[in-house]
């Protein structure tokens, strides 16, 4: 990497013509992990492509290669060589999943229930994060747990000789909790059941099912989701593992191209799974001008090309049971509404409090380091748009090691009137290395900066 941890990477963008062009998104972050940690469980070879090479997928690639996973990439592709499930090793040294809470919070879930200790670590943000959502459904499983108080970074779990499969109503809208509650379940003896009241990205369940677990979905006529796995059972590695493209990165192109007048771009291989799809539901009742374009099964999941062009935005109300399906495109959606005719509205985000950052914080303190008008609430927060863009922009964005707080305030830079700085753009690197070189493709005008010109 160009730029260690240790020194920080300002970066500003500035508005410059309109963005043109064709580019295929990198591999889904969500996916990506669970590529490695599904192939690096199961028994015999997983050959995947199209996996993300962000650091947050190589930290788990690498804390499955210490608990006995081979994973060696040959040419473009992953192969994964698993230990078969409930034969992981006990690590030697602390698992450091630097950025990443999924990483973090699956791989505790596949680990907990095993008959040894491992510890996680992480960087800052990481360990300001809650881990409890996650302890608390391992310790009803009988794992001991020896963290932090409140249950944050560094910690060691270490389970019982047998673990007990558990029921477990997931308390907040978290994939990663359901996830983390299956995954223990496959080492538990019996039915491990997790219920959601509302549905969140359902890759754990469909990909586990792809590499031979036995899980069984109901959904009842309020939409409450009962999964349910059987443990101990046989994971086989999968042939070919295709990786669709990340719509939470596709995200930052689309909204950069709908706000920088004059764009027209084509975004490719876009995952459309309806779980992650909330972002562009909402942003065609914007008035974005979004094709779909090419829809087709890639991976045993609906992906398509995205043809987007610089559109008249209006303000709107996005209802809060949408927030599951665009929980990561928050910071980018406010930077849409900054340019949108009136106001929008986003409720049901509470769970953005505890992201990579307080990214609802963060969202404001950039919104009115830029001139933007807002007001942001407990869970929710409203922006007054400018079409125009006049008035916004001159501000320095606190990213707070969150890659999207980085992407999204470069992004706004790309359509204000005057440009935007960002503090530090190190952390694109988790999920989005390619993030600037597509940008500047498409003609963006980014720039690094000196450090203490930031
Ligand atoms: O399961 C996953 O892969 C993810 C779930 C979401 O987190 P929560 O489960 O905390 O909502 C999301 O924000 C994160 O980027 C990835
Ligand atoms: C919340 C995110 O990731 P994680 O929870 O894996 O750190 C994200 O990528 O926006």
């Amino acid at each position: 990497m160009a730029h260690g941890n240790a020194g920080l990477r300002p970066m500003r963008a500035a508005k410059g013509g309109a963005l043109t062009g064709r580019a295929r998104v990198p591999g889904d972050k969500s996916i990506s992990h669970r590529a490695f940690l599904f192939g690096g469980l199961a028994s015999g070879r997983t050959r995947v492509s199209g996996l993300l090479e962000g650091e947050d997928v190589l930290a788990t690639g690498r804390a499955m290669r210490a608990m006995g996973a081979r994973i060696e990439r040959e040419g473009t592709s992953w192969i994964v060589d698993g230990v078969g499930n409930g034969c992981l090793l006990e690590p030697d040294a602390p698992l450091d999943f630097g950025n990443a809470g999924t990483g973090a919070r699956l791989t505790m879930g596949l680990v907990g229930p095993y008959d040894f200790g491992a510890t996680f670590v992480g960087d800052a943000s990481l360990s300001r994060r809650p881990m409890g959502r996650v302890l608390d459904p391992l310790r009803q499983m009988g794992v001991q747990v020896a963290a932090r108080t409140g249950d944050r970074l560094p910690l060691t779990v270490r389970g019982p000789r047998v673990a007990a499969p558990i029921e477990y109503r997931v308390p907040m809208a978290s994939a990663q909790v359901k996830s983390a509650v299956l995954l223990a379940g496959l080492n538990a003896p019996g039915v491990t059941t997790v219920v959601e009241a509302v549905m969140t990205r359902d890759h754990t369940e469909k990909m586990l099912e792809g590499f031979g677990a036995t899980v069984a979905v109901e959904t009842d006529a309020a939409g409450v989701r009962t999964i349910r796995v059987e443990g101990q059972g046989t994971l086989r590695g999968v042939a070919d593992f295709t990786v669709p493209g990340d719509p939470s990165s596709a995200a930052f192109l689309v909204v950069a191209a709908l706000v920088a007048p004059g764009s027209d771009v084509v975004v490719e291989n876009v995952l459309m799974n309806p779980t992650r799809t909330g972002l562009l539901r909402t942003l065609e009742e914007m008035g974005a001008r979004i094709e779909i374009l090419n829809r087709r099964l890639s991976g045993g999941e609906d992906v398509a090309d995205l043809h987007v062009r610089h559109s008249e935005l209006r303000g709107v109300a996005v209802p809060p049971e949408r927030a599951p399906s665009m929980i990561d495109e928050y910071p980018v959606l406010a930077v849409a509404a900054s340019f949108a005719e009136g106001r929008t509205l986003m409720q049901g985000l509470e769970e953005l409090r505890v992201k990579e950052s307080d990214r609802l914080a963060a969202v404001a303190a950039g919104l009115l380091a830029n001139g933007v008008s807002h007001e942001e609430g407990q869970d929710s927060l409203l922006v007054t748009g400018r079409p125009d863009g006049k008035g916004i922009g001159g501000g320095t964005v606190a990213t707070h090691l969150d890659h999207r707080i980085a992407m999204s305030f470069l992004v706004m830079g790309l359509a204000a009137e005057k440009p935007i700085a960002v503090d530090d753009a190190t952390m694109i690197a988790t999920s989005f290395p390619e993030f600037v070189s597509l940008m500047t493709g498409f003609g963006a005008d980014l720039a690094d900066l000196e450090p203490e010109a930031a």
